[in-house]
């Protein structure tokens, strides 16, 4: 007795023949088969190898109605990228039939009556090849993986584990392109730490990096759409890409980072603005139409980050609005009497 390899097969027959399908089984299953399902009709063909995956199929050409070479199409047809193992098994034995059966998708072409030994031999050759096939879709998916981490990696900060400068360009390009599409706006945050300069020099570049981390896990946290983006675009300095933020949300937003730092009291021992570390921010807010470009955003972003600086630092400052997000708060100066007007 022939057997199957280790790894059992699932085997569709399709005959016409009730004793042919009842033969086959019975030797499939001496072999070792692990499962055997069995059609009479193309369309039931069809509709049991959709509905049973099977590894393999054994494939009568002459049926009534529709014939083998149809059903061979079929399944190739509706297996997409997997290949099953198809072995004709018919009583025709002329060479065209034969390059037809291969033409349609066929694996392979035996003559009946076949011998059980022949049979299982043929089989087992399938088998094998079926077992190269599966192990280098299992490969090709691990090297899919592998890319995609890979891809990941790329665009990460090594320090922080936030995006980096790479990663932050695709991305500012991507949401420029996306927010012009939808016409919605899309803000760009430069964060910047006050004196950092001073705290290294005080404390160390270790415990600067410790710093930086803390400052990234941080404004990771407040990113709490799925679409926005904390990125490390220089060495103290970040980016927050916010899709779908209006002017009026960005403020929000400045204000609750800003307070969520403070209440994490990060001492700086050399900060001339308070006992505690600070940041600085630029923000840019637009609706971005043909015209706009990732380096007009950071241009814009860069220079209200200089403004918010200028204005003595621990504030976040509006490119568009012209104002930072302290100042917007304060309760408005009474408009100065007009010349000539009695108080
Ligand atoms: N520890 C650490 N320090 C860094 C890293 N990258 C840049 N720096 C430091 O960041 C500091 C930036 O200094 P400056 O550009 O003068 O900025 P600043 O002192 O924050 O001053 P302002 O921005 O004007 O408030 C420098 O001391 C850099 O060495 C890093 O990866 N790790």
């Amino acid at each position: 007795m022939k057997t199957l390899h280790n790894d059992p097969l699932k085997i569709l027959i399709v005959d016409d023949q009730d004793s042919v399908r009842r033969y086959l089984h019975q030797e499939l299953r001496n072999m070792g088969a692990l499962e055997v399902i069995a059609a009479a009709t193309a369309e039931d063909a069809v509709a049991q190898f959709k509905q049973h995956k099977p590894d393999l199929i054994l494939l009568d050409i002459e049926m009534p109605g529709r014939n083998g070479y149809w059903i061979a199409e079929q399944i190739r047809n509706a297996e997409g990228g997997n290949w099953t193992p198809i072995i004709f098994l018919t009583a025709l034995d002329r060479d065209e039939d034969l390059w037809e059966g291969i033409r349609v998708g066929g694996d392979d072409y035996l003559i009946k009556p076949v011998r059980p030994t022949v049979l299982a031999a043929k089989i087992r050759a399938m088998q094998r090849l079926l077992g190269m096939q599966r192990r280098l879709t299992a490969v090709t998916e691990e090297l899919f993986q592998a890319n995609n981490m890979l891809n990941l990696l790329v665009e990460r900060d090594g320090l922080t584990g936030l995006i980096n400068r790479r990663g932050f360009d695709r991305l500012l390009h991507e949401q420029i392109a996306y927010a012009h599409r939808e016409v919605l706006p899309l803000t760009l945050m430069i964060c910047d730490i006050d004196y950092f300069k001073q705290y290294n020099d005080t404390l160390g570049h270790p415990e600067g990096d410790k710093c930086l981390q803390k400052v990234a896990a941080l404004l990771g946290g407040v990113c709490r759409r799925p679409t926005d983006s904390a990125c490390r675009i220089g060495g103290e300095e970040f980016a927050l890409i916010l899709p779908n933020t209006p002017r009026s949300g960005a403020m929000v937003f400045a204000r609750t980072l800003a307070e969520l730092l403070a209440s994490q009291r990060i001492v700086h021992p050399k900060s001339p603005i308070g006992e505690h570390l600070t940041l600085s921010a630029g923000i840019t807010t637009c609706i971005p139409d043909a015209a706009t470009t990732m380096l007009g955003m950071v241009t814009r972003a860069d220079e209200a980050l200089y403004a918010a600086k200028a204005r003595g630092r621990n504030d976040f400052f509006s490119y568009e609005l012209q104002v930072t997000a302290r100042e917007q708060l304060a309760p408005r100066k009474p408009a100065a009497p007009a010349e000539g007007t009695r108080s």
